[in-house]
């Protein structure tokens, strides 16, 4: 008995055994024959199951049998989890629904259009005043003391007196944000005459946020809060004197702000807004924000004015954008918040501005009347609005209307010199309401309305607490399913790929740069009837940073794109280090439709999606959303995108906002070096002394010459810069730039101290220059010839610069007229022969712009042309001379000349 029971066991231990003998021997299979390792993958592939050995079921022993039921075990509570999750999930999705429309409902019978008014309390240097007040206030209305015996009386949707808090004033504000994440356009306004608290409400103090750190707080909460992935952007731009202006690129003043992609509006059929060019930076939690804004307000157009210290000059509009896919009852996609800080409305007869003040100031008023149109167009429900009056009313056209929720934040001064603006600023209030005096709304109705909002704030809250508590519930059920889940499902759901790609938005912005890059190479070697005019370069962004060469270029696009080109352009992915661009280019509202087809089918874009490019459609290729799994991937991804910010796996591959912010700060900082670029084609690069001379036209040529070898090199830069400073054109020229938007004061005083660390540098830089030269020498040993003799021409060129003083007819063998031509030589090689230089002579297109915009026109027209084909001659005359010579046919030769 037992030996026949150990017969039975021995084959089936050793069968058990068989599929690890085997699987670990093919752990060596590199060292084993091919055929041996065949042979062995055959055994195993012919291996019966191990429930199935001959023909009957094998006992599998009770460790087996355990692991195995705990495996089912597991399987089964874990399959119960998920469907537990997935029905919460809906449940809070039916919750969410009911909590959505009773908002909405809230909101509408509070008004989509509000407006507040909200006083500004007497400053420290004001206390003097504050007996004289002219103005008090209840809950709803202002009472304005116009004089000793007069008082008229305005009423709004909610009052903050001078000592509301910016809590007090953010509890209104905050259903708006909700209702924002609930795809619904959401506006906030801040309006009032200059120094009454506009920017103060917007942005506020450290110590008290303003309305838009708040909003942006409660939006990524309350996103978190939700169980649906969002994606937020974030955008910054000013209107300034009726221009649109990105507040998250810093403008170059040296070329007129013409590096900056032209910002222009979009409206497509179904009426939606995009701004063609606007950086949309992707953004997943406060400190990111805080900093773009940061920057953002840093930019702005301010200037001291009579009524405030840091009077806003501009409209500043902050824009947050909402995406959340495959939720069918949000209102839109893509919904966005507005939070505008207007410019301060002034009557320009008191402040008695003049010059720029003064069109800053029409040109506030202006956007203002055609705002306060709009919104009582709206209001009283006219048929036509008009929207196209002003900038601002264009870039805001989607977000105000009956479809959006309008806030008006009107703010007064309480002080008694200050009345004339106050009865301004609520005439413009009450005519926004569009409630003419003494026909407010019946007490009767009033109060019917008031007690049904009453309502629905019970049950709104009702609905808020259930849907937390849902969510909680599934918070749970996730821990419990992360706990039981094994490593494989754990790997799995990790694997999950979030809707929201990091890069998408980023990248974008990435291939628009390359693309501009590209047309930019592209169009240089091109005939110039062929170009884009400069104007549409703008408009593409094509001469925004060209210093960014060596990038690997994509195709060109054309203007009326391909949809296989832009399908192309729409699924290729991009290296995190191919990050160069700091900025991109939003969907404009033409490629809407464009897009949504792409988000179909991954690979198509229609003929609608032209003319910009399309920036949120931009996914990685393994990133394709599929709409189909949305509602299963929006419960766990939503960790990926809002809440695992400190995640490592899920870390985002690009740090995008801290190379942007880094670029900024970079680009801020060079701009003074920038503004040497456009002197540059001025007098002087080796060594200041040279300047000094008469022949100051001559050594202009030279110097050109020097600059472009070198240009990309930041100390040349400055070198030129401080010969500049001894070049009294060259510091007109300077001083002349035009500047639309920096203050005059700024740039003198920014000059000066660019002038004067200039000064200081000259000699020095001069220096390393010449090093400089002998180091480019040194490494052109594996260049083609034409480069070397370049180079070794330069060296020449520049060894007698250094000497010019000292000896000035015969210098190291050279003498004195031919070093003119030998320089010459060398700008046309320069310009024309060697590839080395071709980026050199990019950037150097400023230069030539520099001396054409001082002179009228270009210097050195015609000065080379005519001296490259002489020697040419010459040289070939000579090479065909000696050639014929050691033939020795040169009589029959100069005999046939005389002839
Ligand atoms: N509610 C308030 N509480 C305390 N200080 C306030 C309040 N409102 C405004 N201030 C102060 O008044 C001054 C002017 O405010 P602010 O710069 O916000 O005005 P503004 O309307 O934005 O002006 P402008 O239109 O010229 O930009 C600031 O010093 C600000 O701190």
């Amino acid at each position: 008995m037992e030996d026949e029971q150990f017969r039975a066991e021995k084959p089936r231990k050793s069968l058990r055994r068989l599929p690890e003998s085997i699987q670990s021997l093919l752990g060596l299979k590199a060292y084993l024959t091919p055929s041996w390792v065949e042979s062995v993958c055959h055994i195993i592939k012919d291996l019966p199951s191990a429930r199935k050995i001959g023909g009957s079921p094998v006992k599998i022993s009770k460790k087996m049998e355990s692991t195995a039921w705990n495996d089912a075990e597991n399987h089964d509570s874990i399959s119960k989890l998920h469907g537990e999750i997935a029905l919460l999930n809906t449940h809070l999705n039916q919750l969410n629904l009911k909590r959505r429309q009773t908002l909405n409902d809230f909101l509408d019978l509070k008004g989509n259009i509000r407006v507040f008014c909200r006083m500004r309390p007497f400053l420290d240097d004001e206390r003097y005043y504050e007996l004289r007040s002219i103005i008090s206030s209840d809950l709803c209305s202002v009472l304005l003391k116009i004089s000793e015996t007069k008082c008229k009386k305005y009423n709004f949707d909610r009052i903050f007196h001078s000592q509301s808090t910016q809590d007090e004033v953010f509890s209104e504000i905050e259903p708006v944000i909700k209702s924002a994440l609930d795809g619904y356009n959401v506006c906030i306004f801040a309006y009032g005459q200059t120094g009454t608290g506009k920017t103060f409400t917007m942005e506020g103090k450290q110590d008290s946020p303003g309305i838009v750190p708040r909003g942006i707080e409660a939006l990524f909460r309350q996103a978190l809060e939700s169980n649906l992935e969002y994606m937020f952007t974030f955008s910054m731009l000013e209107i300034y004197m009726g221009r649109l202006r990105d507040l998250l690129v810093p403008r170059n003043r040296n070329t007129r702000g013409h590096n900056a992609p032209c910002l222009s509006i979009q409206t497509d059929p179904s009426g939606d807004v995009e701004i063609e060019n606007l950086i949309a930076m992707k953004v997943s939690d406060f400190n990111q924000v805080e900093r773009l804004y940061k920057l953002g307000t840093q930019l702005r157009s301010t200037a001291s004015t009579m009524s405030n210290s840091t009077s806003s000059r501009s409209h500043c509009l902050t824009r947050i954008s909402i995406t959340c896919v495959g939720v069918n009852s949000r209102r839109r996609e893509t919904s966005k918040i507005w939070m505008v800080d207007l410019g301060g409305s002034e009557r320009l007869l008191k402040t008695q501005a003049s010059g720029r003040r003064l069109q800053e100031g029409k040109a506030i008023n202006l956007s203002l009347s055609a705002l306060g149109d709009v919104i009582s167009a709206l209001q009283s429900k006219k048929q036509h609005v008009p929207y196209r009056n002003s900038k601002l009313t264009q870039v805001l056209r989607d977000s105000l209307g009956t479809d959006s929720k309008t806030l008006m934040l009107v703010h007064v001064s309480p002080k008694e010199e200050d009345l004339c603006e106050t009865i301004c600023s609520l005439g413009f209030a009450t005519r926004v309401r569009s409630i003419h005096l003494g026909c407010e709304e019946p007490a009767e109705l009033r109060a019917k309305r008031e007690e049904t909002m009453a309502e629905l704030q019970e049950k709104l809250k009702h609905y808020e607490s259930k849907c937390q508590n849902v969510q909680n519930d599934i918070e749970i059920l996730k821990e419990r399913f992360r706990h039981s889940a094994r490593p494989e499902s754990q790997d799995c759901r990790n694997t999950e790929t979030s809707y929201f790609s990091t890069e998408m938005m980023q990248i974008d912005g990435m291939k628009n740069e390359h693309n501009a890059m590209d047309l930019t190479a592209n169009s240089r070697s091109q005939p110039g009837f062929m170009r884009p005019t400069f104007a549409s370069q703008r408009k593409m962004g094509m001469n925004y940073h060209t210093s960014g060469m060596g990038v690997k270029k994509p195709p060109l696009p054309s203007k009326r794109k391909s949809s296989s080109v832009y399908a192309e352009s729409v699924t290729s992915s991009v290296n995190a280090s191919d990050f160069q661009s700091d900025y991109g280019s939003e969907c404009s509202t033409a490629t809407i439709s464009g897009w949504k087809k792409i988000v179909d089918d991954g690979s198509e874009c229609s003929q609608s999606a032209l003319e910009c490019e399309i920036k949120k459609i931009i996914l990685q290729d393994n990133e394709k959303p599929n709409r189909g799994s949305r509602t299963s991937l929006s419960c766990e991804s939503r960790n990926v995108s809002v809440k695992g910010q400190t995640n490592g796996k899920d870390k985002p591959k690009h740090v995008n906002i801290e190379n942007w912010l880094h670029l900024q700060t970079n680009k801020k900082t060079s701009t003074s070096a920038n503004r040497t670029k456009r002197v540059l084609a001025v007098p002087v690069c080796n060594g200041a002394k040279r300047c000094n001379g008469q022949n100051s036209s001559m050594i202009h040529k030279k110097n050109m010459n020097g600059f472009r070898m070198l240009n990309s090199n930041a100390s040349v830069e400055q070198n030129a810069a401080a010969a500049a400073v001894d070049n009294p054109v060259s510091n007109k020229a300077m001083d002349e730039l035009p500047n639309s938007f920096e203050s005059p004061a700024m740039q003198n005083s920014e000059s000066k101290h660019h002038q004067k660390s200039n000064q200081n540098q000259g000699t020095a830089e001069a220096k390393h220059l010449n090093q400089h030269h002998e180091e480019l020498a040194k490494s052109s040993e594996d260049e083609p010839p034409i480069v070397q003799i370049e180079r070794s021409m330069c060296k020449t060129i520049n060894s007698c610069s250094e000497n010019l003083n000292g000896s000035p007819e015969h210098i190291e063998g050279v003498e004195k007229p031919y070093l003119h031509l030998i320089r010459s030589r060398v700008s046309l090689f320069m310009d024309t022969d060697s590839p080395e230089f071709n980026q050199e002579n990019v950037a150097s297109e400023d230069t030539t712009e520099a001396v054409i915009d001082q002179n009228g026109e270009n210097p050195n027209k015609g000065t080379h042309r005519g001296l490259p084909k002489t020697i040419q001659i010459l040289w070939t005359g000579a090479l065909l001379g000696l050639g014929i010579q050691s033939l020795g046919y040169e009589h029959d030769f100069f005999y046939g000349l005389t002839f």
